[in-house]
């Protein structure tokens, strides 16, 4: 579906039966707000006739028994349209959500995630107001609108004319404002996730920001980034201050006009007091709602603008994967063949980031991945998890082309150790747990994949265990601890295969052996890819792949690679060797 307009009301079906309910207790408000004018004029021109006021106890009893209908009425409708909008806005935040984590991660290397999140707050809570409240409010002052022209033909046909100039006018100039609203609300919905984004940037690097003194720096980017929105929001807040202007004086005037002709008629004989001071509420009814339509449109339209990103979000597909299998049925050994791959990253187009990589790894083989910083090391892991798609060549399990394997069952096999792994705001429990998306772990399972982690021990060191809460409102664990939990979490996945992300920096030599032989237990029979930066873990490996500038310049044994002097491996390892001896 492409029209956006029906777009953002098929969002209503779902709701259909509340907001009917809530659509006929407006038609009954309506309805009594279209008798007021009728009994003012009924009392106005029985005050002076009857007046011995016995008409009134049966009026004042009728009015009053309506106003309570109407107050019943009023907070129904209220209630129906306001908790649907809340009910709207649940659900596209869900729809959003869930298309964003279905994207590929291709994706959020073009997106910033406080863009992102602030599209997920922000823009979809628009919707709350125009879908539901603003539609029933225009739909209601749609009716009033009609119900009043009929009263005012009814009154003097004469009289009716100015406001069969006033109210196309009015829908008319309401239309032109709401185009420009749209594309203006477009813009500014992207000036305030821009600010979103610099927000969201400095305060995931607050540590970075007070070590290098950089608050007021990290303030003048982010005002910088208010000042476009706010330029951008004052500017949209000019054009409708104008606009609001321009129709009060217009429909000043068609008043003046009412009055002056009305006076005429009332001097002719042919209009009562009564007639003309109920003829002026309904004109005033009809261009108040007129005008409550125009401005619907206008913010109608914000709308449209302001979630169009939303829309086009929700409605991309992620990457099509050609599988041919249910993900349960992949089941793997853990070989590994890159076929001539070659890759560019969409982003740096100009780049080779993969050119023409070969090689085959034997399930349970232990394979060092080397080569100076930006040869393609991470780029390779990220191909292995299917992250991205070779632009040439191909990459096979067990011979099979990836292609025609379903993508979540190879991952199923497939564990990753990152070199800072990240933990979830939670419990280590549900950290451990993490590994297995698809059925219910046990604690006992949970326990025995962290003593095999080296982890065991310091969690059941903290006073809540196994439910000590970590991460951003938790316990802040240490580098080496974390790469343990990160470890449990590997081993209960029991992958075939597995890529570790070797940390850069050096832990401390005792936590640094326990990281180490909880590695060497994760590594036992399985095919691991290593991104190899110590000398030791090289030379423990079966085999060095060794990257240069994406392509694999060198492969085989330790031993066999350093004897080749004019090789890059040796010249890589030069300065290690140097190090270490
Ligand atoms: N998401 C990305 N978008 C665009 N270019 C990227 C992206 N990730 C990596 N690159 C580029 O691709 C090339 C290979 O990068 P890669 O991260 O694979 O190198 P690496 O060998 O793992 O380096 P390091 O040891 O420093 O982590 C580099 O030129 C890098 O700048």
């Amino acid at each position: 579906m492409t029209n956006p307009h029906l777009q953002r009301l098929a969002l209503l079906r779902a709701f259909a039966p509340r907001l009917a309910l809530g659509l006929m207790f407006m038609a009954l408000t309506v309805l009594v707000e279209l008798s007021y004018p009728k009994a003012l004029a009924y009392f106005i021109d029985h005050i002076g006739l009857k007046s011995d006021g016995s008409w009134f106890g049966p009026f004042a009893a009728t009015v009053t028994a309506v106003l309570a209908l109407q107050a019943v009425a009023t907070t129904m409708r209220y209630y129906l349209f306001e908790s649907t909008g809340h009910l709207i806005v649940a659900r596209i935040r869900r729809l959003l959500y869930g298309a964003l984590i279905q994207q590929p991660v291709g994706f959020y290397d073009k997106h910033n995630v406080g863009e992102l999140t602030s599209r997920l707050s922000g823009d979809v809570e628009i919707l709350h107001d125009t879908l539901t409240m603003g539609l029933a409010i225009s739909l209601r002052s749609l009716c009033v609108l009609a119900g009043c022209v009929v009263m005012l033909l009814l009154i003097s046909p004469i009289l009716s004319l100015i406001l069969l100039v006033y109210v196309p006018l009015t829908l008319f100039m309401g239309d032109w404002l709401g185009k420009h609203v749209r594309r203006r609300s477009r813009e500014i919905r992207q000036r305030q996730a821009d600010c979103g984004s610099v927000a969201h940037e400095y305060f995931s690097n607050i540590r970075l920001v007070h070590a290098f003194n950089q608050q007021r720096g990290a303030g003048a980017r982010y005002a910088n980034a208010t000042a476009h929105a706010l330029t951008a929001a004052i500017a949209n807040t000019r054009l409708l201050a104008s606009f609001r202007g321009v129709s009060s004086f217009v429909m000043y005037v068609a008043l003046l006009a009412t009055l002056w002709l009305g006076a005429r008629l009332i001097g002719q004989g042919s209009l009562t007091v009564g007639e003309l001071t109920s003829f002026v509420i309904y004109a005033g009814m009809v261009t108040s709602s007129s005008g409550a339509v125009s401005d619907f449109w206008s913010d109608w339209m914000r709308t449209i603008g302001a979630t169009e990103r939303v829309f086009e979000i929700i409605g991309s597909e992620p990457q099509p994967q050609a599988s041919q299998q249910p993900a349960d049925a992949v089941v793997l050994r853990g070989e590994l063949a890159f076929r001539d791959v070659g890759f560019v990253y969409p982003e740096r187009p100009e780049k080779l980031a993969l050119d023409h990589v070969s090689f085959a790894i034997a399930a349970g083989e232990n394979v060092a991945l080397v080569g100076a910083s930006g040869a393609g090391k991470s780029t390779i892991a990220s191909m292995i998890l299917g992250f991205y798609q070779p632009g040439s060549g191909s990459i096979a399990f067990d011979g099979v082309p990836a292609g025609q394997l379903d993508l979540a069952g190879v991952r199923a096999h497939i564990a990753i150790v990152e070199q800072e792994p990240s933990l979830f705001s939670g419990s280590i429990f549900e950290n451990i747990a993490f590994a297995l998306p698809d059925r219910e772990v046990t604690r006992e399972e949970v326990v025995d994949a962290a003593r095999l982690a080296n982890a065991h021990d310091f969690i059941e060191g903290f006073p809540h265990g196994y439910d000590t809460v970590v991460g951003e409102r938790g316990v802040q664990l240490s580098g080496g601890q974390k790469q343990r939990i990160a470890i449990a979490r590997a081993v209960l996945r029991d992958p075939k295969i597995l890529i570790l992300d070797e940390a850069t920096s050096a832990l401390d030599s005792a936590s640094e052996q326990q990281v180490q032989q909880a590695l060497d237990t994760l590594m036992a029979g399985r095919t691991t890819i290593v991104i190899a930066h110590r000398y030791s873990t090289i030379v423990k490996a079966d085999r060095v792949l060794v990257l240069e500038h994406g392509a694999v310049v060198q492969s085989g044994p330790h031993a066999q690679l350093i004897e080749q002097r004019d090789g890059v491996y040796f010249h890589l390892m030069k300065s290690q060797l140097q190090f270490s001896a």
